[in-house]
């Protein structure tokens, strides 16, 4: 599914806190976005998924413009993955997963639930998570959460997946294993991601945000260099190359005063 995203500058309070953004991707491209706190990832991704309106420009998403279209249209396209909020939600996981594919089915339609249970095991299954399934979701550890959250959003059976930090809580081989779903799923993908060395193993580009504008864009291999990471992050950094399969993997060195 083809995503859009043409000059958006949005404002939040009286701030302009991204500038003239653009960039498409389609199928298959696991794109993302980095920059440091504050450069703007979390309200790119609110504004691709026609929750903040910009300012100027717009986002369109299979041809509908994000911000004004139905939002039952938009979530039956696309799903957004926000960075965890603590909020005590009184409902299983299963429950949780099951919101996900709700843009789907006709709510009050027989067989409607079961199959809908179905589809939301299956995704808990998918992520590692199916023994959480009659958990309380206040129950759940950081990481189990994070799990629940990905098997959410892919019940919605999106083709545009929109992830805000989705390795944020998880342990090492629980990181590795949702970037390869992610990866694989064949959709487009969008995450906000602070590990660079996650980026360039698995994001086939990289969009660097640096105060609310694109400051790199491109493979990994090309934008994740000592030059940008120095100017972007104010860290000095050496790119090695793995040797496996000559994708850059990043050293640092330290900040630079
Ligand atoms: N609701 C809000 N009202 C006013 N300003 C906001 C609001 N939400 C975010 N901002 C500001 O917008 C800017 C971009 O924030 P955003 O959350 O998009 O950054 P981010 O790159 O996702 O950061 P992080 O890596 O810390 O999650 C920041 O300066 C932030 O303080």
């Amino acid at each position: 599914m083809e995503l859009n995203v043409q000059d958006v500058t949005v404002h939040r309070g009286h701030r302009e806190v991204l500038s003239d953004v653009s960039f498409s991707a389609g199928p298959g491209e696991l794109v993302g976005l980095l920059g440091p706190n504050g450069a703007g990832k979390s309200t790119l991704l609110g504004a691709i998924a026609g929750m903040l309106s910009p300012t100027s420009g717009q986002v369109t998403v299979d041809g509908l413009v994000a911000h004004r279209a139905p939002r039952q249209e938009i979530a039956r396209r696309l799903a957004l993955m926000e960075q965890q909020a603590d909020r005590n939600i009184p409902l299983t996981a299963l429950e949780i997963v099951e919101l996900g594919s709700l843009p789907h089915h006709r709510t009050f339609a027989r067989g409607d639930h079961a199959r809908r249970s179905a589809e939301a095991r299956a995704a808990l299954d998918s992520v590692g998570a199916g023994a959480f399934a009659d958990r309380a979701w206040q129950s759940l550890s950081g990481g189990e959460r994070q799990r629940v959250s990905v098997a959410r959003a892919l019940a919605q059976r999106p083709g545009i997946l929109l992830l805000d930090e989705p390795t944020n809580h998880l342990d090492v081989t629980a990181q590795l294993d949702t970037l390869d779903l992610v990866s694989r799923l064949g959709v487009t993908v969008v995450a906000a991601l602070h590990d660079l060395n996650h980026a360039a193993r698995w994001c086939t580009r990289v969009i660097v945000l640096s105060d609310g504008t694109v400051a790199a864009d491109g493979p990994p291999a090309e934008v994740l260099t000592p030059r940008t990471l120095s100017e972007v992050y104010g860290v000095s950094a050496t790119v090695l190359t793995h040797p496996s399969d000559g994708r850059p993997v990043i050293a640092f060195d330290g900040s630079i005063d």
